[in-house]
């Protein structure tokens, strides 16, 4: 395949993320998207190597959320997408099966350790279907996790559950992440440890 300009990383361990915030009314402009600013934030602060961000806020349309995925993954080389918004019961709550339509396998384990998180903090987190895909296409692989909508769920799943001494009472997500994207091929990932510990198996830890 060839790539365009946007696939080159300033350096070797950058890493490009896409940021999908799916919500109609917030796309509409009835109220400001608050998706994106926290997915953001929280990635600044957590992530301690390079990252550059491509930002998307799209209404719930089950074909424009698989073509945005798609498009940041073929044509702008996202090694990681996280979309916030669309996972519940509600008839435009579709991420998940977009999110299927542009995956080409399932990654099970994130949804589940979401919903565990998340029925730490409300009774309802049962009701989100999100899940996680890779994308591999001829050269490259990405992967796409669906976050719940609430914008403060953003921070509470990616995180996980402190006591009032920072220890880990639940270990949020993005735990499992750059272990995630190693295995995938993408760039070496590192985080800010007061925020989330990264997890990877002695043999994988570079020094
Ligand atoms: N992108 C967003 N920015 C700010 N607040 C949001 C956003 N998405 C959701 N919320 C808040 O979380 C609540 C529950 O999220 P949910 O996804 O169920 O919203 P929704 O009512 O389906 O949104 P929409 O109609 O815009 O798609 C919303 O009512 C709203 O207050
Ligand atoms: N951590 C966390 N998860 C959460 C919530 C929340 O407030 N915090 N809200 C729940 C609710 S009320 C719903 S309906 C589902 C789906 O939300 P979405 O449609 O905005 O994705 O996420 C659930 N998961």
């Amino acid at each position: 395949m060839k790539h365009t300009e946007a696939w080159q990383r300033t350096t070797p361990n950058e890493i490009k993320i896409g940021l999908i915030s799916i919500s109609d009314r917030a796309s509409k402009g009835v109220y400001t998207d608050e998706g994106l600013p926290a997915l953001k934030a929280w990635l600044q602060n957590a992530l301690s190597t390079p990252c550059v961000f491509q930002e998307r806020l799209i209404a719930d349309e089950r074909e424009i959320i698989t073509e945005t995925i798609v498009d940041l993954v073929d044509e702008l080389g996202c090694d990681l997408i996280l979309t916030t918004g669309g996972t519940g019961p509600s008839r435009r709550d579709v991420t998940p099966e977009a999110t299927m339509d542009a995956g080409t396998r399932e990654m099970p384990g994130f949804g589940e350790q979401m919903r565990q998180i998340s029925l730490r903090f409300v009774p309802t987190a049962i009701l989100s279907r999100q899940t996680a895909v890779l994308r591999e296409i001829e050269d490259h692989t990405a992967l796409i996790i669906n976050l719940p909508g609430q914008p403060k769920s953003i921070k509470e799943t990616l995180e996980g559950l402190k006591d009032a001494d920072g220890k880990s009472i639940v270990p949020g997500i993005f735990a499992a992440v750059p272990y995630c994207i190693d295995l995938i091929g993408g760039p070496y990932i590192e985080t800010n440890e007061a925020i989330i510990k990264a997890f990877r198996p002695k043999s994988a830890i570079k020094k």
